[in-house]
């Protein structure tokens, strides 16, 4: 069982991640972690703060030598704009004049709709939004996306499986339906990493990008719907018998769990509940190839799970991200201090997210699936988990 967990805030010293339950021996290196997080940093229409902040990535724990140790794995991101932040964010009491000299330090008490703010003032009883806003930040992704890394490592050096995201739709844009990119294809991350939006489609990328402008431009933001496809993995990951233990329960669970996504589609998801089951289904078929023949799908509507299992083809997931909630044309909202109406607060922000919410996102898939990998393999060295695979793929019944 894998079990993982973040801490730290937007604007502290630095993010903590912990991964407890990695097999030994899967190779794993700093610049493993460096190249996955540089991915979450990409994308057309993020403000400015992309840019001048750097991710500090350490491997503080459970790894030796490129290979994890069978220890919990655990990595701290610092943050190189700390030194702003210290007086604001430190952990120990500050001078209250010290703290009023700070104008960053001016109290948030004017929430903004559809962030943290408001909701999170309320349960936790704090006046202003600052000690809300910086759990609440999608700056804590960074450390969801180093632990996904040790994740995709475990589910490729166990069962081959390999994992691409990309974007389908952006600000009502739409990438034509079907194009779907094929994770073992030699290059097919670097070539969807360097379109702007990571979108495969160039027309479709090109009126992404112009969409992302024109928002810009209005003082907007924009949201979208990125998709999440794996390939290589066995059938039977997850479980029929219990909602909990459902693979699709789990990943909308892991899915939903990401700032800002409101919406998850598994395979052709809302639009199989207006297709007939004579269209919406993935017929059996048997196929000959060079290992013999095999039972495999005709099409894949389904996104490979059926009752809660992976049916052994591509898995393929959506999630829909909604507008970021900073808009620049700032919306109404109440000034909690002196109870008038005013506009929310508003100094920088993203305009669009959504393409590292893809990075996210396919962090997440595979934290999933690695944990629904040792849940059916076991294994205390990945290549036993990796024998243990083997060996159910070459007894299966059916296969
Ligand atoms: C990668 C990423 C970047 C984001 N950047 C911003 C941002 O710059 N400004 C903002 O207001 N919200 C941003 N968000 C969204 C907020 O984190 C989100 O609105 C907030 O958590 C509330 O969403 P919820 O209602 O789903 O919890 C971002 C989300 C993600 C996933
Ligand atoms: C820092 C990151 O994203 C941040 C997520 C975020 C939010 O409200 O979620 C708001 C922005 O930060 P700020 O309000 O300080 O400009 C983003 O830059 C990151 O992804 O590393």
């Amino acid at each position: 069982m894998l079990r993982w967990l973040t801490a730290g805030e937007s604007h502290g010293p630095s993010l903590t991640a912990i991964l407890e339950g990695v097999p030994a021996h899967v190779a794993l290196t700093t610049d493993d972690l460096v190249d996955a997080l540089a991915r979450r940093r990409l994308g057309y229409g993020r403000g400015a703060r992309m840019k001048f902040e750097q991710d500090a990535v350490t491997l503080t724990g459970g790894v030796r030598h490129g290979r994890t140790q069978g220890g919990p794995v655990s990595i701290t991101i610092g943050n190189t704009e700390w030194p702003k932040w210290e007086t604001v964010m430190s952990a120990d009491p500050v001078d209250a004049e010290v703290l009023d000299a700070q104008a960053r330090n001016a109290p948030l008490t004017r929430p903004r709709p559809g962030h943290a703010d408001l909701a999170g003032m309320q349960k936790y009883d704090f006046d202003e939004a600052r000690p809300v806003l910086e759990r609440a930040s999608a700056r804590e992704t960074a450390a969801r996306v180093a632990l996904g890394r040790v994740a995709s490592a475990l589910l490729e050096q166990s069962v081959g499986a390999r994992l691409v995201s990309h974007v389908v739709e952006l600000g009502g844009v739409r990438a034509p339906a079907g194009v779907v990119p094929d994770p073992a294809e030699p290059g097919i991350v670097e070539r969807l990493d360097a379109d702007p939006v990571r979108c495969l489609d160039p027309d479709a990328s090109a009126a992404m990008v112009a969409r992302v402008d024109q928002a810009h431009g209005e003082g907007d933001t924009l949201g979208g719907v990125v998709e999440v496809v794996v390939s290589g993995l066995p059938p039977g990951l997850g479980s029929h018998v219990h909602w909990d233990r459902r693979l699709d329960s789990r990943l909308a669970g892991a899915l939903m769990g990401i700032q800002a996504i409101k919406g998850v589609e598994v395979g052709d998801g809302f639009e199989l509940a207006a297709t007939p089951g004579s269209q919406a289904h993935d017929e059996i078929v048997t196929t000959e190839g060079p290992e013999g023949s095999r039972l495999r799908r005709a099409t894949g509507r389904s996104g490979g799970t059926e009752g809660g299992m992976t049916t052994g083809e591509w898995l393929r997931v959506r999630a829909a991200m909604k507008p970021i909630a900073t808009v620049p044309r700032a919306l109404r909202t109440v000034d909690v201090a002196s109870g008038e109406a005013t506009v929310a607060h508003h100094q920088r922000s993203d305009v669009c997210a959504v393409p590292a919410a893809g990075i996210v996102a396919e962090a997440m898939v595979a934290l999933v699936l690695a944990d629904a990998v040792l849940e059916k393999f076991g294994g205390d060295s990945v290549g036993e988990t990796r024998r243990n695979a083997e060996s159910y793929l070459a007894s299966l019944r059916y296969r």
